[in-house]
């Protein structure tokens, strides 16, 4: 008998133990340790090739990992005989890859059905518009960006249109592959916007990898540094400012660091939550 998840009785979403990744003779991750809270957005920071892409991989199982164990929601993906089970487990986590990775051949509308069929193949062709037409709402699109193709949407509607099938299945936990990568400052700040505001109405736990310090200070609780093949700090700013960590300092007390802190004093909001 399959026993289903309950999202809210976990108060951590995700428990990574002793993550081990290699690719030949190349040690991406070494003993790495993190936990994810229940309800915040953890940010993921590291110098390009740390391997944050390869540990949120490894997190929704598109990467078998070398060693080391990913439980989600108390459970762990390759250890799952009943399939039933496995389904249940995936429907829970929203995906949303670099650059939106949208069917090109599909409208936004059909895009955003694609999760939604395979999950629920019964499901009628009025209410999977339906559905579509939520969730394009939900996002911040216009109504008529649904029957689109990803070629005829600018960029931050791409994006958007990504959110929204992340977001398909109602899912407890959203994934971020670098969201505002490519979007002009005003676009990357609107979206950030929309991250916090759709985590706070949804009570999302979020996993947001980002290059962008803005987007760390505009919405995120927490922040995990990769470094040297593992998290080498989780914590606030507040609290990785703290650290002596000499890539931390250099990251938020560089020139972009700074200009980054100091937009988001200007506008009177603070990191900590
Ligand atoms: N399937 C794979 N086979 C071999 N090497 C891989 C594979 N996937 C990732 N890597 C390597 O693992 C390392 C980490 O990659 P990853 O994409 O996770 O880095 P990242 O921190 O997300 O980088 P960026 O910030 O540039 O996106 C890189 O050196 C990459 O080449």
């Amino acid at each position: 008998m399959a026993e289903f998840i309950q999202p809210e009785n976990f108060d951590v979403a995700i428990r990574v133990n002793g993550l081990v990744n290699r690719f030949g003779d190349a040690v991406v991750h070494d003993d790495l340790d993190l936990e994810v809270h229940s309800g915040e957005i953890l940010g993921v920071v590291g110098g390009s090739g740390t391997g944050k892409s390869v540990l949120m991989r490894s997190i929704i199982g598109l990467q078998t990992p070398t060693a080391g164990e990913v439980e989600v929601y108390g459970k762990t993906l390759d250890t799952i005989a009943d399939e039933e089970e496995s389904r249940d487990l995936r429907r829970r986590w929203g995906v949303m890859f670099q650059g939106g990775a949208l069917f090109s051949t599909l409208t936004v509308a059909e895009n955003i059905q694609v999760p939604l069929r395979e999950y629920y193949p019964r499901l009628d062709q009025k209410l999977l518009d339906e559905i579509a037409a939520y969730k394009v709402a939900m996002v911040g699109l216009p109504p008529d960006a649904g029957p689109k193709y990803p070629a005829e949407l600018s960029g931050g509607m791409v994006k958007r249109a990504g959110l929204a099938r992340a977001l398909a299945l109602d899912p407890a936990l959203l994934f971020l592959d670098e969201p505002t990568a490519g979007l002009d400052p005003i676009g990357a700040a609107k979206f950030d916007e929309l991250i916090r505001e759709l985590a706070d109405t949804m009570g999302l736990t979020v996993f947001l990898i980002t290059h962008d310090l803005d987007t760390l200070y505009a919405t995120c609780d927490r922040v995990a540094v990769l470094a040297e093949k593992r998290v080498i700090a989780v914590g606030t700013i507040p609290e990785l400012l703290a650290t002596e960590h000499p890539w931390i300092q250099d990251y938020f007390n560089g020139p972009r660091g700074r200009s980054a802190a100091d937009c988001h004093e200007a506008h009177g909001a603070a990191p900590e939550r």
